[in-house]
């Protein structure tokens, strides 16, 4: 359990993922394919959904033979994890007609990984989504109150994992969200504002065009709601309060894609429910420089271990800041990077 998220735990068994443990990988973030001989004729497919050792998969995507099939998981890939967004090689009974299972026999190389550690020092952890490019993080201006940290850690997981980060503040019609936005003015970071009757859908959806976004927040923000209204087949339910603690409850269980459709073509959203903490034990801090690419530059004049914080003795982007010369922006950038690193770095403080 996270330290600080104890009053989520209740919700934690109900995570489809939590049974799936992988070790931390040394070598980075990609697992490489392995698909022994015999299964030349395997073809690749897109895990839409997990279900308790049932995988719903979609075959030969964007042509007139798609078609979603449901296969189980070859002994071959013991241990190995497939989750939602993974591409995987599928034989045996490709047809999807009733009844039909096909059999996954190896996991694609994945472009990026999606993952949390149970805790911040926990050397354990939990893959979540695989190949996304984009993270939509959802966010409500009020009910519940947006807590600046909670966002810091999703996007540390992004930029960690090489995905791109987009804001979507929800509610907006509650609370003016210009405060809370301004503690990420730094970021190169597109967002989105959203109210009951003012859901910048056409928008949203054109950022979702041509990518596979993993969305996450907290419950209760709102996230099912914009699903349903971005992917009105997607039906997620929404609106459940708990009576009797009055927190949110998780009321579909696992994570599942969907396709948005857009003027220019689809996209895939991929709805995460209950990835509302992201224990950042795995992540390597020079991923969140490296996500500032202006400063990363500058960053290579700093003295070794620098830790960029504002008690770093003769830290280089501290000084550039300082003399102007990274312009009229430097001080709102360090700013955000000094933040995310002390929530990296810190947590404790928090
Ligand atoms: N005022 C206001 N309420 C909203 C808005 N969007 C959603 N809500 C309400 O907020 C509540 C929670 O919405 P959900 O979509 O269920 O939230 P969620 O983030 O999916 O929460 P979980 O299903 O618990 O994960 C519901 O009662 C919604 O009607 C909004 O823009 N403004
Ligand atoms: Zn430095």
């Amino acid at each position: 359990m996270s330290w600080w998220d104890t009053d989520d735990a209740d919700d934690e068994p109900e995570l489809d993922e939590s049974s799936i443990r992988v070790r931390p990988n040394r070598k980075g973030n990609r697992p490489r394919t392995k698909t022994r001989p015999e299964h030349n004729d395997a073809e690749t497919a897109r895990v839409l959904a997990v279900d308790r050792g049932r995988y719903t998969v979609l075959l030969d995507e964007g042509t007139t033979a798609e078609r979603r099939i449901t296969a189980s998981r070859a002994s071959e890939l013991r241990k190995q994890a497939v989750v939602n967004g993974d591409r995987v090689r599928v034989v045996g009974d490709l047809s999807g007609d009733e009844g039909s299972l096909a059999r996954i026999v190896g996991i694609v190389e994945r472009t990026t990984l999606l993952r949390r550690s149970a805790d911040d020092t926990d050397e354990v952890e939990r893959v979540i989504v695989a190949n996304a490019d984009q993270m939509l993080v959802v966010v409500a201006a009020a009910d519940p109150e947006p807590r600046e940290r909670l966002v810091d850690r999703y996007l540390i997981a992004a930029l960690d994992a090489g995905i791109r980060p987009i804001l979507c503040i929800t509610k907006t019609d509650l609370a003016d969200p210009a405060d809370f936005l301004s503690n990420f003015a730094g970021l190169d970071l597109q967002v989105f504002t959203s109210a009951t009757d003012r859901m910048p859908l056409t928008e949203i959806t054109a950022a979702l065009v041509g990518h596979d976004t993993v969305f996450v927040g907290h419950s209760g923000v709102g996230k099912s709601t914009l699903v349903n209204a971005l992917v009105p087949s997607a039906q997620r339910a929404t609106g459940h309060v708990n009576a009797v603690t009055g927190r949110g409850r998780h009321t579909s269980s696992s994570t599942v894609s969907y396709r948005a459709e857009g003027e220019g073509g689809t996209g895939w959203v991929i709805d995460t429910p209950g990835v509302r903490s992201f224990g950042l034990g795995h992540i390597d801090p020079a991923n969140i420089l490296r996500a500032f690419s202006d400063l990363a530059e500058v960053a290579e004049n700093c003295p070794r271990g620098c830790t960029h914080l504002p008690d770093a003795p003769d830290c280089a982007i501290v000084e550039a800041v300082e003399t102007g010369e990274l312009g009229p922006t430097g001080p709102a950038r360090l700013d955000s990077l000094q933040r995310l690193l002390a929530t990296f770095m810190k947590p404790t403080q928090y």
